[in-house]
């Protein structure tokens, strides 16, 4: 599995969505609509190749709008896409062996096995480079003569992931890519997407698991009502909210706290302290114990979380602040 570290050093090489010859999958002011209704609002999105990014949303933020027009199945009501360069609604011929979906229902013949599934899905789709052994890769090379039908929700899953790698593509579009699995396939799964983006491969993938996001993605951006209510690194993302300490001083420490940069509230004897300026605000608190002989009980400091923010946005607070 990644490790955060791995993941604070990926957050550097992406830092705008473009790098080398610009973006590999990008929208400039996408609006789409359901006759009256406008399901995607102004979205712009700029990812670089050998980028993962994940899109985040709470129900009907129109993610799957978004992703469909990317893919060239619908056209824009306004604004522009491309794929690589091109327009995918327009060049879905030449960009069909440079591009792999991953959708939610992936419909094959249930009466084949997942061997002939393969073979078949290679004969019909144009491939840029062949993958050497995607079966393996998804850990379903033991079930080659098993029936489709016959295959739990997580092996179909796996076994679209298999798919879609086994023509070589150089962008990957994954709808919700690791539902149904159970940890131990979706943390290989997770670790497959990774290895993929790093020789080069770009992905997009949506997702409703934040830990997913967390774990993955070099940025992502979280979709509410149509727009991008957030984006950037995991990092950057956190930290549109304010971090937290929370503790419960020891009894008769009394309330005068030392000048802090952050907000403080109490709850009986619970304190908490949203701030900007974590470390320093911390540091400040645990001084003022020392001198004061207070012990801090249950002691917690942490920077603000992924689900701290997508709560935010589902909430539609506008509390979600600038990154300074
Ligand atoms: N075919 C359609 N006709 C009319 N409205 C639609 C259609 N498809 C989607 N919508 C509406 O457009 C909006 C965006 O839908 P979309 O499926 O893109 O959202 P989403 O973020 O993928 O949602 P979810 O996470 O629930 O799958 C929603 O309000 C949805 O009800």
């Amino acid at each position: 599995m990644t490790t955060r570290t791995e993941s604070a050093g990926r957050d550097a090489r992406h830092p705008t969505g473009v790098v080398g010859d610009g973006p590999a999958i990008e929208a400039t002011g996408l609006r789409c609509c359901y006759g009256d209704h406008v399901a995607v609002d102004g979205v712009d999105l700029a990812i670089a190749p050998g980028e993962l990014f994940a899109l985040l949303g709470t129900n009907g933020a129109g993610k799957t709008t978004t992703v469909e027009t990317l893919e060239g199945h619908r056209t824009p009501d306004e604004g522009r896409v491309r794929v690589l360069g091109r327009d995918p609604a327009r060049h879905r011929r030449a960009l069909a062996g440079e591009v792999a979906q991953v959708l939610q229902e992936s419909g094959f013949a249930g009466d084949l096995t997942v061997a002939e599934t393969l073979r078949l899905w290679l004969r019909l789709h144009p491939r840029r480079q062949s993958y050497s052994d995607p079966l393996t890769e998804v850990d379903l090379r033991h079930r080659s003569d098993v029936r489709v039908a016959r295959l739990s929700g997580g092996e179909r899953r796996r076994l679209d992931l298999a798919l879609a790698l086994a023509t070589g593509p150089r962008i990957l579009f994954l709808d919700e890519p690791t539902t149904g699995m159970d940890p131990a396939s979706r943390e290989r799964t997770w670790r497959l997407l990774r290895r993929l983006a790093d020789d080069g491969c770009t992905i997009l993938l949506t997702t409703h698991y934040l830990e997913e996001a967390e774990e993955l993605a070099d940025r992502l951006a979280v979709m509410h009502r149509g727009r991008i209510a957030v984006t950037g690194t995991v990092a950057e993302v956190a930290a549109t909210r304010r971090a937290r300490i929370h503790c419960v001083p020891s009894s008769g420490a009394g309330r005068d706290l030392p000048p802090l940069a952050g907000d403080t509230t109490w709850d009986g004897p619970a304190l908490t302290v949203r701030t900007r300026h974590l470390q320093a605000d911390l540091h400040r608190l645990l001084d003022w114990a020392d001198r004061t002989h207070v012990t801090l009980n249950r002691l917690n400091a942490a920077e603000a979380s992924l689900r701290e923010v997508f709560a935010a946005v589902q909430a539609d607070r506008g509390e979600i602040e600038e990154t300074s």
